[in-house]
């Protein structure tokens, strides 16, 4: 009664003072109080984990580093809700279970057949983004030679992550060249396509949305219907995702039992992962430690398919983006690449933006790739020509460098510790800046120009965490070979036979950032090269 008379005489504006009010005063309460005074002008005390010292302890590779939590307990509860904590590897800081699905992944990535595996497959996906390229750009007396690159990308990585994780393919390209070509369909079941579209569509709603289920309050989440109706489309997501991962690998188990145990398997990482400790592996029995080694359950499997899906998908066709981009338009509007550093981006689109601006680079580029394929534009890509093209990978590199992909890179406290010369309290979370680190001119000579031959300069080592994009400490990118393998034979394999550029290289570029920073679209020429 006391409190609806009060609310009466008390407009929104007043009411929003309250609060701010109290937030401010909660604010320096607790600066005040904290253990002691952190730098910066008040009133904004900031500290800022610019520096490889200061984040030197948090990325020890020390398997007896303390350091793995990434995220809160109370950001976590969301992560909860969604029934992913504590699973897989992205969202799993229980040391015990998070070691155990590492080695797993980490065993079955790095054996190498997969490599092999992953090679091989590069090739038909490639070919198969070919064939539609072909019908819609490259035929005799077609004008139509502009596309939106970054969005074949997009589906590219999408069906390339899939069948090199899971064995099973996915036809987001056939799903996208149906959609845009006016006469011709893919030769694909139109219920295969319509399927596995739907699949990667629930796997983006939920990279999308699950921020959300950390920085929103569940309050908000459970009441408030724009955000109510946003986590249930999360959770209708993961729950067809889940399903969906969980018919495939109760289906891979049956194929695996029904082969003799003298007849091959696929070398998918989903297959090495139902194997590992189990008589198919062929290092059964060599470990003696079988808490470590016990054979995955179904819902462990789920977990790491589904952290490498995640993590793999966007990661790869954003850095190419990115990095198409870089080549093509850096010179020109560095301002707008600043603009766009803070706003957003995405990495093999980059790598073609790069190119474009930088001619010099590009020949070079374009030297080694005909070095090695001697002016064969069609025969598959072998893992000794991804070892040997070294440009290659010194652009992918320095790509990453100059413009990393993820953006920053959460470490939480489990107690009070020293970091950067403070004391901070248990729970305290960092982001390591992985721009500010990218770009110190203590680290890097001339940290702003996009030079790839610094990384193949004689006796060349990038000083000590001083090159993050792909992480550091004991959760590094698990993935990252896979990713420098797909990266550098994409790269040979679009540009020993393709001329690309930009349909206009002042145009602004089209981003946005979230978890990652993602290029929206690239629109670029395509041709056949001479
Ligand atoms: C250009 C491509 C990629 C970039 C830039 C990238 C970058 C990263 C970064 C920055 C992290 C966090 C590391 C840390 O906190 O120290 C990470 C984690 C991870 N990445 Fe990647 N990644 C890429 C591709 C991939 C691919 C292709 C896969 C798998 C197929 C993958 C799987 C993972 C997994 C599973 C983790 C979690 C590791 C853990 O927490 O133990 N990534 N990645």
């Amino acid at each position: 009664m006391i409190f609806s008379k009060l609310f009466e005489n008390i407009d929104y504006l007043s009411l929003i003072g309250i609060a701010l009010i109290i937030y401010v005063t909660n604010y320096y309460y607790k600066y005040f109080t904290r253990i002691n005074p952190l730098p910066g002008p008040f009133p904004y005390p900031f500290f800022a984990l610019n520096r490889i010292e200061q984040s030197e302890k948090l990325l020890l590779s020390s398997s007896r580093n303390p350091f793995i939590k990434k995220h809160s307990t109370k950001d976590g509860k969301g992560f909860h809700e969604l029934g992913i904590l504590g699973k897989g590897l992205l969202f799993n800081q229980e040391l015990k279970s998070w070691k155990y699905n590492r080695h797993f992944f980490t065993q079955a990535i790095l054996s190498p057949k997969f490599a092999n595996e992953a090679v091989h497959l590069i090739n038909i996906i490639f070919n198969e983004l070919e064939g539609y390229w072909d019908k819609l750009y490259l035929k005799e007396g077609n004008n139509k030679n502009k596309m939106d690159i970054s969005t074949w990308f997009n589906q590219f990585t999408n069906d390339m992550i899939f069948v090199i994780l899971t064995g099973e393919r996915s036809y987001t390209m056939a799903g996208y060249f149906n959609e845009i070509s006016e006469n011709e369909k893919a030769e694909r079941p139109s219920a295969l396509i319509d399927e596995t579209v739907k699949f990667v569509r629930a796997i983006r709603n939920l990279f999308k949305g699950i921020l959300m289920f950390q920085f929103v309050s569940p309050f908000l989440r459970h009441y408030f219907p724009y955000f109510k109706n946003k986590s249930d489309e999360v959770i209708q997501s993961l729950d067809f995702i889940n399903q969906r991962m969980d018919s495939i690998i109760k289906r891979r188990r049956q194929e695996i039992e029904n082969t003799p145990l003298d007849k091959p398997l696929s070398n998918d990482l989903l297959t090495t992962i139902i194997i590992a400790d189990t008589p198919r592996d062929l290092s059964y029995n060599k470990n003696d430690d079988k808490e470590v080694m016990r054979p995955m359950t179904d819902l462990e499997i789920r977990g790491i398919i589904f952290d490498g899906i995640i993590a793999g998908t966007d990661t790869v066709n954003i850095f190419f983006s990115i990095s198409l981009l870089k080549f093509f338009v850096l010179n020109i509007i560095f301002n707008g690449f600043i603009y766009y550093l803070k706003q957003t981006a995405n990495t093999i689109s980059y790598i073609i933006y790069y190119l474009a601006n930088n001619p010099d680079v590009k020949k070079k580029m374009l030297n080694e790739i005909d070095r090695i394929f001697q002016g064969d534009k069609t025969r598959p890509i072998t893992e000794s020509d991804i070892n040997n093209l070294k440009y290659c990978e010194a652009i992918v590199k320095e790509v990453s460098r100059i413009f990393s992909v993820v953006n920053s890179l959460p470490r939480c406290l489990e107690k009070s510790d020293e970091i950067g010369g403070y004391q901070w309290p248990p729970e305290t979370i960092f982001r390591i800046n992985i721009d500010a680190i990218h770009h110190n001119k203590e680290y890097w000579d001339e940290p702003d120009k996009f030079n790839p031959d610094r990384w193949l300069a004689e006796d060349f080592e990038p000083k000590k965490n001083s090159f993050i994009a792909f992480g550091r400490g004991l959760r590094i990118c698990a993935g990252r070979k896979l990713a420098m393998v797909e990266l550098v034979g994409l790269i040979a394999l679009l540009f020993r036979k393709y001329e690309i550029d930009l349909v206009n290289k002042e145009a602004p570029l089209k981003t946005y950032s979230e978890a990652v920073t993602a290029c929206t679209e690239l629109l670029v020429e395509i041709k056949l090269r001479n």
